[in-house]
């Protein structure tokens, strides 16, 4: 049996990451890994908890018995804590704020980044689309296929608040340059790392931008797929 291939997917929120790395996964037949939900699992545990997210020993004491699954279809994403279905409620307003403490704790980066590298062994697929800050240059710097996906910061704001359409787009753009402020203190997804392909998506609309990642897959896999 051959080695499951990782692409390594990073960017800001609002970029695009999942969405369309779920479409390229679903076009390859590859699986779809979303490593933000592990954060956001933890930050909405840690406050199932009533313990204070911003305080490094409350959330490395509440990982205690965090017991996380994810899928990885593309077509049936789904997050789970213990027997608790989270795939909704890891998107509130209250865990987006909250997830940036979490993720600065570094034993907890360091635990989660081993976990999403089993589920990537362990997935007996042929390739896993592999998305989040850290993923092109901490989780899998040796992956045939490393993608930068940015867009202009008022773009993704956009983006982003046309989801969220029961919130002031105004306050979804605030929390969310906030959150990139924050995160980019922790891990550095504005720049490419060497060897890291930029895809702009700026001025693409969304099969554009899922086609040009396809063709970065395509030339960095000796176009097999
Ligand atoms: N190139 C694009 N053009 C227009 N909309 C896009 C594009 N890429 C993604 N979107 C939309 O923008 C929103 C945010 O994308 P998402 O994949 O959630 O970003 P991220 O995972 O980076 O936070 C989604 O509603 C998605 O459908
Ligand atoms: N590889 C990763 C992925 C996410 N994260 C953290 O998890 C949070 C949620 O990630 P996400 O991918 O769901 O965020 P969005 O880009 O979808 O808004 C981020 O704001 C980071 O704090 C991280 O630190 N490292």
């Amino acid at each position: 049996m051959t080695d499951t291939v990782t692409i390594a997917v990073d960017g800001p929120a609002g970029s695009g990451k999942s969405s369309v790395s779920k479409e390229v996964a679903r076009r390859l037949g590859f699986g779809y890994l979303d490593t933000g939900a592990a954060y956001r699992a933890l930050a909405w545990h840690v406050l199932e908890h009533h313990a204070d997210t911003s305080d490094a020993a409350a959330v490395v004491d509440a990982a205690g018995d965090f017991d996380y699954a994810i899928s990885l279809d593309p077509d049936e994403y789904w997050v789970r804590v213990g027997e608790t279905s989270v795939t909704e409620a890891i998107r509130e307003p209250r865990v987006s704020s909250a997830v940036s403490g979490v993720a600065r704790v570094p034993v907890i980066r360091e635990h989660v980044n081993t976990m999403f590298r089993r589920l990537v062994a362990d997935s007996g697929l042929p390739g896993v689309i592999v998305e989040g800050r850290d993923i092109t240059t901490v989780v899998a710097p040796d992956a045939p296929v490393r993608i930068l996906l940015t867009a202009a910061p008022d773009v993704r704001a956009a983006r982003r608040s046309a989801e969220l359409t029961t919130q002031d787009a105004a306050a979804v753009a605030a929390a969310l340059h906030k959150r990139d402020a924050s995160d980019s203190q922790v891990v550095d997804f504005l720049t490419a790392a060497p060897g890291v392909t930029v895809v702009d998506s700026t001025d693409l609309d969304f099969a554009q931008t899922v086609d040009a990642v396809l063709d970065v897959i395509r030339s960095g896999t000796g176009g097999s797929r």
